[in-house]
C-alpha cells in the first residue's frame, strides 16, 4: 500500500489520522480511499479525505444508533426486572431493589464526593393491629403508611418494603441536617391516628439512620449501620429515630 502524501502539512496530518482509523474493524473500508495504488488514483487528496470522511460519518451513525437500541433493550429489561420485585402489596420495590438502588445511589455518591443516607424503619406495636382488627386492617394500613412515608420524600428517593412491616429508605445526596428533618417527619406522620376500614388504628415508627461515607461505604455495612440505629430506637422507647451506638457500629 502507498499511503496519501500530500505537502500540504495540514491534509497530510488529516491522510495519516484517516489511515489510522482505517485499521480498525469496520472502517477498514476507508483504506482503500487513503491508498494511492488503490482505485481511482486521479483523485484529489481533498476528494479522497471527504470520502473519507462521509464513509466515517455512516458508520459512527450506525454505531451509535444500535448503541441507542442496545440502551433502549437495558432500560427495558430493567424496568421488566424491577415490575417483577415490587411488593404485591403496597407496590414498594423490595429488598433486592432497594439494595440495587443503593448499590448505585452509592456508585454516583463516590464519583461526585456526594452524601447518601439510609432510613431503617420498622413500625411500632402493628402486630397489635393485625391482632385486633385482622390481618386485613393490618395490610390496609401497611398501604397507608406507605402513602404517608411517600409524602415524607423527594423526587430521587427510594422507598421499599423489605418485609413485614420494616421499610428502607434510600436519601440521595442527603445531609445528617435534610435526613433528620425527613426521620423526625417519618415519625410524627405515622404518630397520627389511621382511620382503616375496620375502625382506627395507632401505631409509631421506629428509625435508624445511617450516612455515608461516615457511617461506611458499602451496602452491607451502611444497612447493618441503620438496622442497628434502629435497634437503638426501640430499645430507647420506641417512636423515635437514633444512631447506632458507638460500640454496635464498631461490632
Ligand atoms: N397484615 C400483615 N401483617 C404482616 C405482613 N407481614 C408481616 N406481618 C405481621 O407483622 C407483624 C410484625 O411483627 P413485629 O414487628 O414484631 O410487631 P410490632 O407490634 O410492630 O412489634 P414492635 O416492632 O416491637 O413494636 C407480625 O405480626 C407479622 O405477622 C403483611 O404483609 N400483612
Amino acid at each position: 500500500m502507498t499511503p496519501v502524501e500530500t505537502e500540504d502539512p495540514f491534509l497530510q496530518r488529516l491522510c495519516d489520522v484517516m489511515q489510522r482509523i482505517a485499521q480498525q474493524g469496520d472502517l477498514r473500508a476507508i483504506g482503500p480511499l487513503m491508498d494511492m495504488t488503490g482505485e481511482r488514483p486521479e483523485e484529489s487528496v481533498q476528494a479522497r479525505l471527504a470520502e473519507a470522511f462521509a464513509h466515517m460519518v455512516v458508520k459512527l451513525e450506525a454505531r451509535e444508533f444500535e448503541l441507542e437500541c442496545r440502551i433502549s433493550d437495558l432500560d427495558q429489561t430493567r424496568r421488566e426486572l424491577e415490575a417483577a420485585n415490587l411488593d404485591p402489596l403496597t407496590g414498594l420495590p423490595n429488598r433486592m431493589i432497594a439494595r440495587d438502588r443503593l448499590r448505585q445511589a452509592l456508585t454516583d455518591a463516590n464519583t461526585r464526593h456526594g452524601l447518601l443516607t439510609v432510613l431503617f424503619l420498622d413500625l411500632d406495636k402493628f402486630k397489635h393491629v393485625n391482632d385486633t382488627m385482622g390481618h386485613a386492617a393490618g395490610d390496609e394500613l401497611l398501604c397507608l403508611v406507605t402513602q404517608r412515608l411517600r409524602g415524607c420524600l423527594r423526587e430521587g428517593d427510594t422507598l421499599a418494603r423489605l418485609g413485614g412491616d420494616e421499610f428502607l429508605c434510600v436519601l440521595p445526596g442527603a445531609s445528617a441536617d435534610d435526613a433528620q428533618g425527613v426521620a423526625n417527619r417519618m415519625v410524627a406522620v405515622l404518630t397520627d391516628r389511621f382511620q382503616l376500614a375496620a375502625g382506627g388504628a395507632d401505631i409509631g415508627t421506629s428509625i435508624g439512620l445511617s450516612h455515608f461515607p461516615e457511617h461506611g461505604r458499602g451496602v452491607d455495612e451502611l444497612i447493618a449501620h441503620a438496622d442497628a440505629g434502629l435497634y437503638e430506637a426501640k430499645r430507647n422507647g420506641r417512636n423515635r429515630w437514633c444512631y447506632a451506638p458507638a460500640d454496635a457500629a464498631a461490632a
